[in-house]
This record gives C-alpha cells, structure tokens and sequence, in this order.
C-alpha cells in the first residue's frame, strides 16, 4: 500500500486523485492521506506568511516521519533547494504551461480600459503586466481558484489571472477569456508540471514511481528551476521563466526563455542549450540576466 498525502484543496486533491489513478493503473495500492499546510490555514499575504515552501513544509515532514511514502506537488510551489533525504521520484508530462486570464464579459488584457482592477497578488505577474503599459491596476488576492473567480464574477474585480493548469485541472477552462502569450507573460517556473517526491532510497516506492517521469518534461523544469535558484529567488519573486525541448539543426535541444522584474521594468532574454544539461543552461541565463542589471 502506497501512502500519498495530499493537501485538502480542490486543486490539490483532483492532482493527488490522478496520481493516485496513474499508480493503481500500473497496478499499485495507493491511499491518500489528508495533510494540512501553513498556507492552508494562514489566509495572509504569501510574501507575508514567510514565502518559499508554505503549502509543502507540513508534507515534507509527513514524508521524513515516514507517515506517507509520496507527496504530489505544484512543482511552482517547491521550494528549489532539494532536501535531505528525499528524492523527486517523478516529474509526470506538463499541462499547458501558461498564464491565462478570467474577464468580465468575455474581455482580453487589451480590451480591459485604463484604470481596470486586476486581481493578483505575484510578483511576477504583475512585474510583467505592469511593463506593457495598458494602465491596469493590479491588487493581490489570495483564496482558492474558486474564490478568485467569485470576485470576477460578483463584479469585485475586472479581471483575475490564473495558471491555466489549475483551470484545467478543476474543468474550467470554459472561464478563460485569454491564455496569455508567454512573450508578453512568462509563466512561473515548473508552472504546469507536478512533482512527486518520495523518501530517498525507498526503492520501492522509486520503482512505482519512474514510468510516470517524463524526460522532456524534467529538463525543462530543471533549466527554469536552476534559473530561479541562481537568481536566489523564490516563489514570491519577479522571475518568469519557460523552457522547451524544440527541434534544432542538429536534433532536439532545450530553449529557454527567462524574465526578471526590477525597479525599472522587466528584463528579458533567451538561450539554447542541449537537453542533457538542464542545470548549464538555467545558470547561464541566470547569470546573463544578473550581468545586464
Ligand atoms: N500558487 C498556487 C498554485 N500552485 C499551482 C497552481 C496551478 C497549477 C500549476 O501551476 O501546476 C496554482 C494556482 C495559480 O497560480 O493559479
């Protein structure tokens, strides 16, 4: 019997439910075990609260006190310092990996008019809405998917923005009124992508876990989480970041495309590099971002 813990929000739960579906079709055991976190009882402020790791510290030490065997995370919430004694058993294939918006009346970022109120509290994104200049207003929120949306709905705000993979995920990408070009908004590092995280040689559970890794997948959030690290920065800083493993000349090789907001604007660049060394190219354009600072 494989223990999974999962926190209690919608979101959480549908991930946990489809690892858990993913196990038992492989012919596994798999329970799931309720596990509640800082950021699920705290309702303040993320960069308040204390920043990288409240939704994921509660189920990490389940994990190390050996009161479950996996625990299934938004890899965006995973702090990038890995921690001892446990080891990314699988990093399964990523959902869209883009931002999208929720609108009043069916509206897109460019047809918000000046002045328009829009909830989001990241960092990130309001860095890189604020840098194209529409004159939009962003104001933090924080609540689950469905209070975010509440607000659009109840005419609180004009506009809220998303990950599109947690809409997904909740079937409710009939509410996105734009996915947003990741040129203009690149998404958090390992947006889109789960990571499952078991206790370092427990080889059983290692084996359980290794047909649901996805190499593609793995190298590029590896290259977008190395950036994030170099850059010393965590979930609550200004740092987009996306990568893709893309056909070049001479076969498959990893891009990279990396956002730092600063006081005065965003700061864009991209680079290739080949797919076998992720953590190169992330540090590469980490340090290129910091040199053109
Ligand atoms: N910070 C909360 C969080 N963590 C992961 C997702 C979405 C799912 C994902 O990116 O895998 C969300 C919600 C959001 O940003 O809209």
């Amino acid at each position: 019997m494989i223990r999974l813990g999962t926190r209690r929000s919608a979101l959480a739960t549908v991930q946990a439910t489809m690892v858990a579906d993913w196990l038992r079709e492989l012919g596994h055991e798999v329970e799931l075990v309720p596990i509640v976190t800082t950021g699920d009882v705290n309702r303040a402020p993320v960069e308040q609260i204390g920043g990288t790791g409240i939704f994921v510290s509660a189920l990490r030490d389940a994990l190390l006190a050996n009161e479950i065997d996996i625990a299934v995370h938004s890899l965006k919430d995973l702090p990038t310092q890995p921690l001892e004694g446990l080891a990314m058993g699988a990093i399964p294939v990523r959902e869209d990996p883009r931002d999208v918006l929720v609108a009043r009346d069916g509206l897109t970022l460019g047809e918000l008019p000046t002045g328009a109120l829009v909830g989001t509290g990241a960092a990130r994104r309001v860095a890189q809405l604020d840098a194209l200049g529409l004159g939009i207003e962003c104001t933090g929120i924080r609540g689950n998917v469905d209070t975010r949306i509440g607000m659009v709905t109840e005419g609180k705000l004009d506009a809220v923005v998303l990950a599109r993979a947690g809409l997904s995920r909740l079937g409710r990408l009939a509410e996105v009124t734009e996915t947003l070009d990741p040129i203009q908004v690149l998404p958090a590092p390992g947006q889109g992508a789960l990571g499952i995280e078991c206790r370092e040689g427990d080889t059983e559970v290692l084996a359980a876990l290794a047909p649901l890794d996805d190499a593609a997948t793995r190298a590029a959030v590896t290259a977008e989480r190395q950036l994030l690290a170099t850059l010393e920065a965590g979930c609550t800083a200004p740092v987009g970041a996306l990568a893709e493993v893309v056909d070049g000349e001479d076969g498959p090789e990893l891009w990279l495309r990396g956002a730092l907001g600063q006081d005065d604007g965003v700061r864009r660049l991209s680079a290739n590099g080949p797919v076998d060394d992720p953590v190169a190219l992330g540090k590469a354009l980490a340090n290129e971002l910091l040199e053109r600072t």
